[in-house]
């Protein structure tokens, strides 16, 4: 028995050692290509150089043809040197391995066009030769007789990396993902789509190493930042990153399908796919700050800086940034689209609120005049008619008011002549209006209001609650005008400031420049330099300070949205094309059909194309049960997502011993201990800053969140404290529970709290059957 066990553990080893000696060739060959690939980097920058110099030495010689032409080639050589001196972690990390095609003609770039096999390619006896082969990578690169070394990802060569699977293979036999950092190739991992056949490269039958690309990066470790995905992105993800840009593209799925890793790969494809449409800029609007600093690494890694600006919900109005949450009842009164009744009213009533003067006394043409309260009062009403914006009415209302004051210098009798009577009224005009009195009582009677002034003047109860008369109830009033008195501003306070700005306008004041694509601008490589020197944060920075509308919208999140958020971001992307991404079970908005209407408004009667991603690749199956059962309870007879995965560990279960703290510390501890990667602890809102507490001096591997703060990211592990405090504490407790539930990449623990209520295994009564 023991000599069997012996003899089968030497042949393992022989199939072992025989098993990397291909792996190291099949490296070795990668590795070969990879080296051919920098040979020609390199020479295409000694090449740009060279063009540098020369394009300097001869000046501006040449027709405007050529000389256009030059210095796109002088760019996109510099863009690549200064893309390689970044020294991407795997700059090339695909290739496949292709039947004939059907049609043998060859597109644009160099590879075949057909998707569809030959007829004949596959032979009786199930063997095929290959005939093709493509590496894909961040950038493309074409070799001196311009075949391609590397296929840019974007390219329609590349989508079958993407779009093959076992089921529909086109082309395709095997799939390889090939992991470098800098010039070395590290490993390979082969996915086989047509398994059934006995495939030849050059006579030699093709080798499959690994177990498949997407279970390694899977099962890899977490970090603080999120990860392209460029190497592993699946079918039914790749339709919806290369939908043509065209209206709307709507995307929803459930939690770990990777809606949010698809809207940054889709913002990189529009670029490269049409770069002068999208240099009006593309805007992500995320839901929370820790999101968009978890995923604004994406871009850069994808080859992408710039044009892209990912902004927070909160941080989406210049000059003002959301540090303070609402309560969920106040934040319902703030979110809704009852609000934009209430800041109609309030933008108007503030113009009283100024102590102007209670009569206008001015002299003209050598007379006292003077209108008193009631007939300022009426003036200011008539102005005010209408719904044009506020600030805009001034020249209105100063004419009103003259008019008001020629009335009452009787000098509309004198003159019958109509050009005497124009002549003299213009003269009465000028009189009065070069008047210093009268213009400071112009500044105090019709002030040019700004957004946060409105904002304040609502912070007192009784005020707001004449302007929010039969819109909000006393109670909400109350609420809102509490919170409107703290220092600072929630993400509804944001969006009810943006709404003010469109109610109130801005005088005409002189534009700031357009953003300039370098593209249109090419001079030479020194062109690159502002570009590079710019980081993507400064860039999006700038960005969003200059812009007011972008060419496309994307929306991650799209669930969370409140109506009068849709209208902050409608107003962004009046004329742009957008991705909306979003899973209406994981909603902490109160009223998800409210929202809808306004988000319907806000895409306006564009034609939308509806996808549904299925597949969830974040948690486990083990964590993946677990959370249906709240999903059930949240949005019965909602399909959750199939999980890609199991790992044997189920989630773990805790009552309190001591205290919530100790516990607590004790499961991140434990945590921390099993995996390599990051831990989220995650606890009801208003436990938060305990929560921190809690964990001092456990490193930063953990962080504590609020369930509204845990939205869109992940963990390795995570601790979810104490799911039915975290359930009662809005009416879309329920979703943001399933949130909490649904951010682990490989451990659970839950926490019972003191409304839980486990049962003998310690499952508390919202997570049972
Ligand atoms: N094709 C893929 N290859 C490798 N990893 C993937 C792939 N698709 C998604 N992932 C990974 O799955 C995880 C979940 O992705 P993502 O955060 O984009 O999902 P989501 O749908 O936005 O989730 P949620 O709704 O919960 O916020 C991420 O770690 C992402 O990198």
């Amino acid at each position: 028995m023991a000599a069997q066990a012996q003899q089968e553990t030497a042949v393992d080893s022989v199939q072992d050692a025989s098993h990397d000696s291909v792996r190291d060739r099949e490296i070795s060959v990668e590795q070969e290509h990879l080296d051919r690939v920098y040979r020609r980097l390199e020479e295409k920058i000694h090449e740009a150089q060279f063009l540098m110099h020369d394009a300097a030495k001869r000046g501006q010689v040449g027709t405007p043809g050529a000389l256009a032409e030059r210095d796109a080639q002088v760019f996109r050589a510099g863009v690549h040197l200064s893309r390689l001196n970044n020294e991407f972690e795997d700059f090339l990390f695909g290739r496949i391995d292709l039947l004939p095609g059907k049609d043998g003609k060859k597109g644009p770039d160099g590879a075949y066009t057909a998707v569809e096999p030959a007829e004949g390619a596959v032979r009786p006896d199930n063997t095929a030769d290959i005939a093709e082969t493509l590496h894909i990578g961040r950038i493309g690169v074409l070799d001196e007789d311009y075949a391609p070394l590397v296929i840019d990802w974007r390219a329609p060569a590349a989508a079958p990396f993407y779009r093959s699977t076992p089921v529909d293979p086109g082309r395709v036999v095997r799939r390889r993902v090939i992991r470098s950092k800098g010039r070395r190739v590290l490993g390979v991992e082969d996915d086989l789509m047509r398994p059934e056949l006995k495939a030849f490269l050059h006579g030699r039958e093709l080798p499959v190493i690994g177990d498949g690309a997407l279970m390694a990066a899977l099962g890899r470790a977490r970090s603080h930042t999120m990860r392209d995905i460029v190497a592993s992105i699946q079918a039914e993800q790749d339709l919806v990153i290369r939908a043509p840009a065209a209206s709307v593209t709507y995307v929803e799925g459930g939690p770990g399908t990777g809606k949010t890793a698809v809207a940054l790969h889709r913002a990189a494809y529009l670029l490269y796919q049409d770069r002068r449409r999208y240099a009006g800029g593309i805007l992500i609007v995320s839901p929370t700050p820790l999101l968009v600093a978890y995923t604004e690494g994406v871009l850069p890694s994808l080859g992408e800086e710039g044009q892209v600006a990912i902004r927070a919900i909160g941080s989406l109005v210049e000059g003002a940034e959301a540090t303070l949450y609402d309560s969920p009842s106040t934040a319902r009164a703030k979110g809704s689209s009852r609000m934009l009744k209430v800041l109609r009213k309030a933008a108007r009533g503030a113009l009283e609120l100024n102590d102007s003067p209670a009569r206008l006394r001015v002299v003209a043409f050598g007379r006292r005049l003077e209108l008193e309260a009631e007939e300022l009062e009426r003036i200011r009403r008539n102005a005010l008619g209408g719904t044009a914006p506020v600030n805009l009415l001034r020249p209105r209302a100063r004419k009103l008011l003259l008019d008001a004051l020629w009335d009452k210098s009787g000098a509309t009798a004198r003159h019958t002549d109509p050009e005497l009577a124009a002549e003299l009224r213009s003269s009465f005009d000028e009189d009065i209006t070069s008047e210093d009195d009268f213009l400071a009582f112009l500044d105090a009677w019709w002030p040019e209001l700004t957004p946060r002034a409105v904002l304040r003047a609502m912070a007192d109860e009784r005020r707001l609650g004449r302007w929010a008369r039969r819109v909000l109830n006393p109670g909400e009033v109350r609420k809102v005008a509490r919170s409107l008195r703290r220092d600072g501003h929630s993400v509804h306070d944001i969006a009810m400031l943006d709404e003010l700005q469109a109610i109130l306008g801005s005088p005409a004041r002189p534009r700031k420049k357009r953003e300039i694509d370098p593209l249109d601008q090419l001079t030479g490589l020194e062109e690159l330099m502002p570009v590079r020197e710019e980081s993507q944060r400064e860039r999006a920075e700038r960005l969003a300070q200059e812009r007011v509308e972008y060419a496309h919208v994307i929306v991650d999140e799209a669930q969370d949205l409140t109506p009068m958020q849709w209208r902050m971001v409608g107003r962004r992307g009046r004329h742009a094309t957008w991705t909306v991404v979003g899973d209406p079970a994981q909603s902490s908005w109160s009223d998800p059909e409210e929202a809808a209407e306004a988000r319907d408004e806000a895409l306006g009667t564009r034609p939308r194309r509806r996808f549904q991603l299925t597949v969830n690749y974040r948690n486990p199956a083990e964590i993946a049960d677990l959370a249906a059962k709240v999903l059930a309870l949240a949005m019965p007879g909602s399909p959750s997502p199939k999980a890609v995965r199991s790992t044997g560990v189920e989630p773990r279960f805790t009552t309190v011993r001591d205290s919530l703290a100790g516990t607590v510390r004790a499961a991140a501890a434990r945590l921390l201990d099993q995996v390599d990667g990051t831990v989220g602890v995650v606890v009801a809102m208003r436990r938060r800053e305990e929560a921190r507490r809690w964990l001092a001096g456990l490193g930063d591997r953990v962080v504590a969140l609020g369930s509204l703060e845990a939205k869109g990211l992940e963990y390795d592990a995570t601790v979810v404290v104490s799911p039915a405090e975290i359930a009662d504490e809005s009416p879309a407790g329920l979703r943001v529970l399933y949130v909490a539930l649904t951010r682990a990449t490989q451990q659970l623990t839950i926490v019972s709290g003191e409304r839980d209520e486990p049962d003998a295994h310690g499952v508390p009564d919202l997570l049972r059957d």
